[in-house]
C-alpha cells in the first residue's frame, strides 16, 4: 500500500532492511548528537510527516539490537501514530542502561510497523459469556 509522506529530515526515506521485514528503520534527525544519561528519556525527532489511510496506524517500537547492546529502548512501545495525525513523528527513546547512549545523526533509533486496526462500538451488557479461564490470569495456568 502506499502511504504519503513528507520528509524534512537530511535523510533517505525510512526502508524494509530485508525483503519481508514488517519494520521500517526510523533514523534520528538532529542538528547535533543527543545524550542520554541513564535512565534518561528523550523525544528524538524523525523529520518525517506521514498520512495513514483510515484503519491504519503506525507503531514505533524500539530495535532489538539497540535494546541488547545498550538498554535502549522505545518508552511508550508500541508508540501509537493515529491516522488523524499530521504532526512530526517523534520516537521516545529512554536509556535503560548504566550508561550514556549518545544518539547520532541519522541513526537507526527506532522501527515503524504500519498496521491495520478496528474501530470499535461498545455493547454494553450486564453478563459476559462463561468460559473456562473465567477471570482467571497473571499466571493462573501455573509455570511448566
Ligand atoms: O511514539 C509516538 C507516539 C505518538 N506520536 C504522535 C502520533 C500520535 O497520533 C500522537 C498522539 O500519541 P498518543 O495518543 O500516544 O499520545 P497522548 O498522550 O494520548 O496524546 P494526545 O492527547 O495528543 O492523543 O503523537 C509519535 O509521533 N510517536
Ligand atoms: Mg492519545
Amino acid at each position: 500500500m502506499k502511504i504519503k509522506v513528507i520528509n524534512q529530515s537530511k535523510h533517505p526515506l525510512p526502508e524494509y532492511q530485508t525483503p519481508l521485514a514488517a519494520g521500517l528503520d526510523l533514523r534520528a534527525n538532529l542538528d547535533e548528537p543527543v545524550s542520554l544519561e541513564p535512565l534518561e528519556r528523550k523525544l528524538i525527532g524523525t523529520g518525517l510527516f506521514i498520512e495513514l489511510q483510515a484503519g491504519y496506524e503506525a507503531q514505533i517500537r524500539p530495535r532489538s539490537g539497540l535494546a541488547f547492546k545498550y538498554g535502549l529502548s522505545v518508552l511508550n512501545t508500541p508508540g501509537t501514530v493515529d491516522a488523524d495525525y499530521r504532526g512530526e513523528i517523534k520516537v521516545l527513546l529512554v536509556n535503560l542502561s548504566n550508561e550514556t547512549f549518545v544518539v547520532q545523526d541519522g541513526e537507526r533509533i527506532a522501527q515503524m510497523v504500519i498496521a491495520k486496526h478496528e474501530q470499535i462500538q461498545w455493547d454494553t451488557a450486564e453478563t459476559l459469556s462463561e468460559t473456562e479461564r473465567g477471570a482467571g490470569g497473571y499466571g493462573s495456568t501455573g509455570k511448566s
